[in-house]
């Protein structure tokens, strides 16, 4: 039996909770400083037990995964590193950010500890046990990272453990991890929260705003609608890279606003050109970072009936959908469906079978 504790028992903990407990063979324990959180977890059997003690819940573990905030993983790691343990423990966090987790895991002086960072690139806007699902991860990649106090085997144990999720596990270094993640999660999301923003001012000249913010505007700021708490933490733990990408990005709107002022329509053109070309080849180039999939658009009438016809028919084919998005619809009018499958021969298969049926659709190649 293999005794496990998870700390903080949020979107990410519950759940990781929820998958290992599919194990028979695990004992998942929780801890949280919530005690709403604590009793919602035993009730809904996410955890088998919980504890308002930190330090007596990680006595009675072989694991520790520390899904907090990623400022709190920081404080436990370092409360761990005082502890007079009489058994080794494999540790782990789940932060998105690493290297200021990394930094306070490679001072460990507590020779029991045995860390190996972690971070799964899935998740949502939503925050808190309630949102917790089984299934978050799974094709997510999920990276590790190995520190000084483990072993190959402790990161081979880690993967085995969490083979339930689903996910594809790659090592980063810490460096590596945060530059790559600024890029494509925290820096986007900061820019997301400013184009809210400018709307929001802008809404006070023209009050129609949000009527016209259609697709391409929703699409772009839908990750602004996340936790704002836990955005401000990654932000702050990961400033110096945060930083300089901002500095780039200011540099490159200067380049864009002096396009515009000198009538510069072929860079213009060039600039749009490159950034087309490389979002396409985004999704051909399978899994990014955080997934991709094999989208196929479909056009459909008259809501919601004609999305369970599609979904209907997908389903009777046995072919898996892994996400849906509607995108510029309204009631009774022409829309588009998004639909995204993980493997290219779902994506034909479902492209042929809409086709023959009288749907139009576009495959995105
Ligand atoms: N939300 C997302 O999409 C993803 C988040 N992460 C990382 O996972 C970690 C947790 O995030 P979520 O689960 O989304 O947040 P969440 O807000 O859903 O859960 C955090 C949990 O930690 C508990 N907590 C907060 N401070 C605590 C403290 N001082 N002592 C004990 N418990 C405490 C809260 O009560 C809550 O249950 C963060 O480090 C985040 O960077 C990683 C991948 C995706
Ligand atoms: O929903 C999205 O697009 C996300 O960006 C989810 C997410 C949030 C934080 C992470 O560290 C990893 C993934």
């Amino acid at each position: 039996m293999t005794h496990i504790l998870i700390a903080g028992l949020g979107l990410i903990g519950g759940s990781l909770a929820l998958n290992l407990t599919s194990d028979t063979s695990h004992t998942v324990l929780g801890y949280d400083h919530d005690q709403a959180t604590l009793a919602y977890a035993k009730d809904k059997r996410i955890v088998h037990d919980v504890y308002e003690s930190f330090e007596a819940a990680v006595r009675a573990v072989d694991i520790v995964i520390l899904a907090c905030p990623v400022s709190v993983t920081c404080d436990l790691i370092d409360q761990m590193n005082d502890m007079v343990l009489t058994t080794d423990i494999l540790v782990t966090d789940v932060s998105s950010v690493k290297q200021s987790v990394l930094q306070r895991a490679e001072q460990l002086t507590n020779p029991r500890i045995h860390f190996v960072g972690g971070h799964p690139m899935a998740g949502s806007h939503k925050r808190g046990i309630e949102a917790a699902k089984e299934h978050l991860f799974e094709n997510a990649i999920y990276v590790l990272t190995k520190t000084k106090s483990a072993t190959d085997q402790d990161v081979k144990r880690l993967e085995q453990l969490l083979a339930t999720t689903k996910a594809k596990f790659i090592q980063l270094n810490g460096e590596e991890h945060d530059e790559m993640t600024s890029v494509i999660s925290h820096f986007p999301h900061l820019i997301a929260s400013s184009l809210v923003h400018q709307a929001e001012k802008w809404q006070e000249k023209h009050p129609t705003i949000p009527t016209l913010a259609a697709g391409g505007f929703r699409d772009i700021t839908r990750i602004a609608s996340s936790n704002p708490t836990m955005w401000q933490d990654i932000l702050f733990q990961n400033k110096a890279v945060i930083k300089r990408l901002l500095e780039d990005w200011i540099l490159e709107m200067k380049d864009l606003h002096q396009m515009l002022e000198a009538d510069e329509a072929v860079a213009m053109h060039d600039y749009l050109d490159q950034a087309k070309r490389y979002r396409d080849g985004l999704d051909r180039k399978g899994r990014g970072a955080l997934m991709s999939f094999y989208d196929l658009y479909v056009d459909i009438f008259d809501q919601p009936g004609a999305l369970k016809q599609v979904v209907t028919l997908l389903a009777e084919a046995t072919i898996s959908i892994k996400n849906i998005e509607i995108l510029e619809i309204r009631e009774g009018i022409t829309g588009v469906l998004r639909l995204s499958f993980v493997s290219k021969d779902d994506q034909l298969n479902a492209h042929r079978l809409l086709t023959t049926q009288g749907y139009e659709t576009m495959l995105e190649e």
